[in-house]
C-alpha cells in the first residue's frame, strides 16, 4: 500500500528521521514512540505537508513528489491538535474540503452525525472545545475517498462514545472500501479494538517493525 524508500528528514540541517525502506501492506499500521521521537514528522512527511529527501509511493503507483495531486487526493492527514481559523465554521471547513476531495454526495452530513459535529455545525472553530476540534479534525480526515487516512493521536480529548463511534467507522472502511489506516497513540492502543495489521516503534530517528 506504502512504500518508503531513502527517506531522510531535517529540520534547519538537523536530521530527525531516517527510513532507508519501509513497506506498509493494506490495513490499520499503529506507530508508537515517545515525546519528540519524530512520528508527528513522519505523519506530516507521509500526508505531504514537508519537503524531504527519498520517495514515498502509494499503491506502486502515485509517488509523492512526481505525482503530488493525485497523491494528496487520495491520502488524508488529521493533526495531534488541530487548529482553525477562529472565524470559520464546520460547516464551511467541511464545505472547503470536502470539494476539494471530491466527497461524494451526502458524504458530509454521514460524518457529521457519526461524529457528532452535527450539533456544532455552524459555530465558529474559535469557540470549539479541544474535543470539538478534534471531532472535526477527524471529519475532515475521512472526506472523499482516500486510500490512507493518517490520523496523528485520534483517540486524545475524544469522548469515549465517539471515539466508539470513530472505531467502528474505521473497521467498517477498511472491511467495506479497502481504506488503510496510519494511526498513533500514547494511550492503550488496544482499547481502540481494532485488529491491527503492523505495529511499528519510533525512536532516535528510526523507524522498526515491533514483534
Ligand atoms: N518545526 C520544527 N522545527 C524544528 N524541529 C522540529 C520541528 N518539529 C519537530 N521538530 C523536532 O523533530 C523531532 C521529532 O518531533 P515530532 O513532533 O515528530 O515528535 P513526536 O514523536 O510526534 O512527539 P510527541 O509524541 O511529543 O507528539 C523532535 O526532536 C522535535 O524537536
Amino acid at each position: 500500500m506504502l512504500t518508503v524508500a531513502n527517506l531522510t528528514k531535517a529540520y534547519s540541517g538537523r536530521t530527525v528521521l531516517t527510513v532507508p525502506a519501509l513497506l506498509l501492506s493494506p490495513g490499520i499500521h499503529y506507530f508508537q514512540g515517545g515525546n519528540g521521537s519524530g512520528k508527528t514528522t513522519f505523519f506530516r512527511t507521509v500526508a505531504g505537508l514537508l519537503p524531504f529527501a527519498g520517495q514515498i509511493t502509494l499503491d506502486d503507483r502515485y509517488e509523492i513528489s512526481r505525482d503530488p495531486v493525485a497523491y494528496r487526493m487520495r491520502v488524508n492527514y488529521a493533526e495531534a491538535e488541530p487548529l482553525y481559523p477562529d472565524f470559520l465554521t464546520a460547516r464551511d471547513l467541511a464545505g472547503f474540503v470536502g470539494r476539494a476531495k471530491l466527497a461524494p454526495a451526502g458524504q458530509v452530513d454521514t460524518l457529521a452525525e457519526i461524529l457528532g459535529v452535527s450539533t456544532f455545525w455552524t459555530q465558529p472553530t474559535g469557540t470549539f472545545s479541544s474535543g470539538m476540534l478534534k471531532k472535526l479534525s477527524l471529519l475532515l480526515a475521512l472526506l472523499g475517498k482516500p486510500r490512507l487516512v493518517l490520523l496523528d493521536e485520534p483517540l486524545t480529548t475524544l469522548d469515549v462514545a465517539t471515539a466508539a463511534r470513530l472505531f467502528d467507522l474505521i473497521r467498517k472502511l477498511r472491511d467495506e472500501q479497502e481504506v488503510s489506516f496510519m494511526l498513533t497513540s500514547h494511550q492503550d492502543v488496544s482499547l481502540t479494538g481494532l485488529t491491527l495489521t503492523g505495529s511499528w516503534q519510533v525512536g532516535d530517528g528510526i523507524i522498526t517493525p515491533l514483534p
